[in-house]
């Protein structure tokens, strides 16, 4: 049983994402000691130390572990990959809702860590005052848009707020990862779950507001939109903020800065850094 999952060259991550996904497939079944025993250098009795630590009792199985548990497992796995040669995480996805600031955050990482690649999407929407073609966003008509995603040119692609289409290149994408090279995507929820369909690997980040009266006041004061439209994406935001559980890492958006070293850290070898 153990030999299964720990024999594949697979990541306890993506074993831990199997379970969750499908409780009553093979890993879900799984005994979460067996899980952890499965893991090179943890035997049985850190097993049972890590599950007093982490409030899991003995006999439960993976698929079986309650909304509280699973992330601390998870966070557990994350760490302890990191810390045992983990190399920094390859694709890591930057979403959230509307105007909690991952445009922010994600030109303040273009500025400030100018080593961390910025995938640049393709969109429909016309370019506006100041953004550069291939630095912004790639600008192309629906005709083009149409073409890249017959030529199967896009990684995921996506509507957003019912207007325009955005999708993100594969090429650059799958360059950067074959070099050895991290990339981070910045793209709304749909497209993180695309990309988690596609990339299994990829790391997803949900960047959340300090609170809903700071999303709104950051929606309102940004005053792109109209009152109706702020509504309307509020509406989509209540929805999508439900979505955080399936998400691998949380950032809250207090301070630009911070959350953006926190994005950049998931990126870096971690190496002994626990
Ligand atoms: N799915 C997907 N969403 C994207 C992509 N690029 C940008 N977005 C999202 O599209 C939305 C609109 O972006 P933008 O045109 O810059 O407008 P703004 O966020 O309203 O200033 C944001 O939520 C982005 O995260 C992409 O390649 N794929
Ligand atoms: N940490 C922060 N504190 C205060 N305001 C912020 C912060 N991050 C972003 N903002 C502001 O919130 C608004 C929305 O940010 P934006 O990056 O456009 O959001 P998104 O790309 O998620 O739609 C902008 O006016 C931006 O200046």
């Amino acid at each position: 049983m153990k030999a299964d999952v720990a024999s594949a060259a697979r990541s306890p991550l993506d074993v831990l994402r199997e379970a969750y996904a499908s409780p009553e497939g093979v890993e879900g079944r799984l005994r979460v000691s067996e899980f952890l025993t499965s893991i090179p250098a943890i035997g049985a009795t850190k097993s049972s130390r890590i599950m007093h630590e982490l409030q899991i009792s003995t006999s439960k199985r993976l698929g079986g572990l309650g909304r509280l548990q699973r992330r601390r497992l998870r966070e557990f796995v994350a760490d302890w990959v990191a810390a045992h040669g983990g190399t920094g995480d390859r694709l890591v996805v930057l979403a959230g809702p509307t105007a909690v600031g991952k445009g922010t955050v994600a030109s303040y990482i273009r500025r400030h860590y100018p080593d961390v690649q910025l995938s640049v999407s393709a969109t429909t929407r016309a370019p506006r005052p100041g953004e550069v073609e291939g630095e912004s966003y790639f600008f192309v008509d629906d005709a083009e848009f149409d073409r890249m995603i017959a030529a199967g040119e896009l990684l995921e692609w996506a509507t957003v707020h019912n207007a325009f289409r955005y999708g993100t290149p594969r090429a650059a994408v799958e360059r950067a990862i074959a070099a050895g090279n991290s990339v981070l995507l910045e793209i709304d929820i749909q497209g993180a779950r695309s990309v988690r369909r596609a990339m299994p690997d990829a790391t997803l980040v949900f960047l959340l507001p300090p609170s809903w009266e700071e999303l709104v006041r950051r929606l309102v004061g940004r005053g792109t939109e109209s009152p109706g439209e702020q509504q309307r994406r509020l509406e989509t935001a209540k929805i999508e903020l439900a979505a955080v559980d399936e998400f691998d890492h949380q950032v809250v958006n207090h301070d630009v800065a911070d959350a953006a070293q926190k994005v950049v850290d998931l990126m870096r070898p971690r190496k002994g850094r626990r």
